[in-house]
């Protein structure tokens, strides 16, 4: 359902229950909060976008059902760019930013984005906000949040260079759901948050755990505290390393001379 004819950017989401769908109403009403307007549509209706035009940012919210799959939903469109016959750079144009729901008790996390993330990047589309991946599992709110806020500095930085050049967007910058900004080399723009990997434990002590980071991006320029990113210190005590303990052998070389005799 649009929000406004000729918003400044395209909410597509593709939803099997619902959440995704939801949530990309949730990103239109929020839009108007920013000052931003914004049009929404199920990836079903292909009759009211057309990716292969498209000039504005494009946000696209979506799940994963069965073993992996994208929602019946997003079928159609997921086909459709999944054509062989298409041109490697057809969707050059494209500025996109992608939210994936899924649930990490099931096999194939997230493919459902995934899958479109994964082949709108081979199309040339490039991403003007990193990736987030939502874990129902957990909380979907622990990454939708943080992700949403985060995606309004993001839009205005796009929409404003839009604006003023010609210049692609991918020259200028890439960032992260923190505001985070960075130049953007071809490899840094593939880079992905994946949110879903740095959820933050509180332990019943108040210990804070990391529960996975393997995938945590690299990024030099952190001034915000995040969940990504911690502001030292994490601890107000002061950090106290233990002596080392004594040595338990003491081993000395001694250089002897052997007497041989013979009878
Ligand atoms: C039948 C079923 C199958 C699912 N399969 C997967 C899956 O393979 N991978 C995954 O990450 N999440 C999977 N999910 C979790 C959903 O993607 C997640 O709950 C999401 O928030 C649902 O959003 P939706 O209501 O917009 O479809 C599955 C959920 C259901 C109900």
């Amino acid at each position: 359902m649009p929000c406004e004819p000729a918003a400044d950017f395209l909410i597509l989401y593709g939803s099997q229950r619902g959440q995704a769908q939801s949530i990309a109403e949730e990103i239109c009403q929020q839009a108007a909060e920013h000052g931003f307007t914004a049009d929404t549509s199920c990836l079903s209706k292909v009759e009211e976008y057309n990716v292969d035009r498209e000039t504005r940012p494009v946000v696209f919210v979506v799940s994963t059902t069965g073993d992996g799959d994208p929602p019946d939903t997003a079928q159609k469109f997921v086909r459709r760019i999944k054509n062989k016959s298409l041109p490697c750079n057809c969707m050059s144009h494209l500025y996109y930013a992608l939210l994936a729901l899924g649930d990490t008790n099931y096999a194939n996390f997230c493919n459902g984005g995934k899958t479109i993330d994964t082949r709108l990047q081979q199309l040339g589309a490039k991403h003007f906000y990193a990736t987030g991946h939502a874990d129902d599992g957990t909380g979907l709110e622990v990454v939708v949040e943080p992700w949403v806020d985060g995606l309004w500095e993001a839009l205005q930085n796009t929409l404003s260079n839009m604006s003023s050049s010609n210049e692609p967007l991918a020259a200028y910058t890439d960032c992260t759901q923190n505001g985070n900004y960075k130049s953007g080399t071809d490899q840094e723009q593939n880079l992905e948050v994946d949110l879903q990997l740095l959820k933050l434990t509180d332990s019943p002590q108040g210990n804070v755990h990391l529960s996975d980071c393997s995938k945590v991006e690299t990024c030099s320029a952190t001034s915000v505290p995040s969940l990504k990113d911690s502001m030292p210190p994490l601890s107000e005590c002061s950090l106290s390393v233990p002596t080392l303990p004594p040595s338990y052998l003491d081993v000395h070389l001694v250089q002897t001379t052997v007497e041989v005799r013979t009878s």
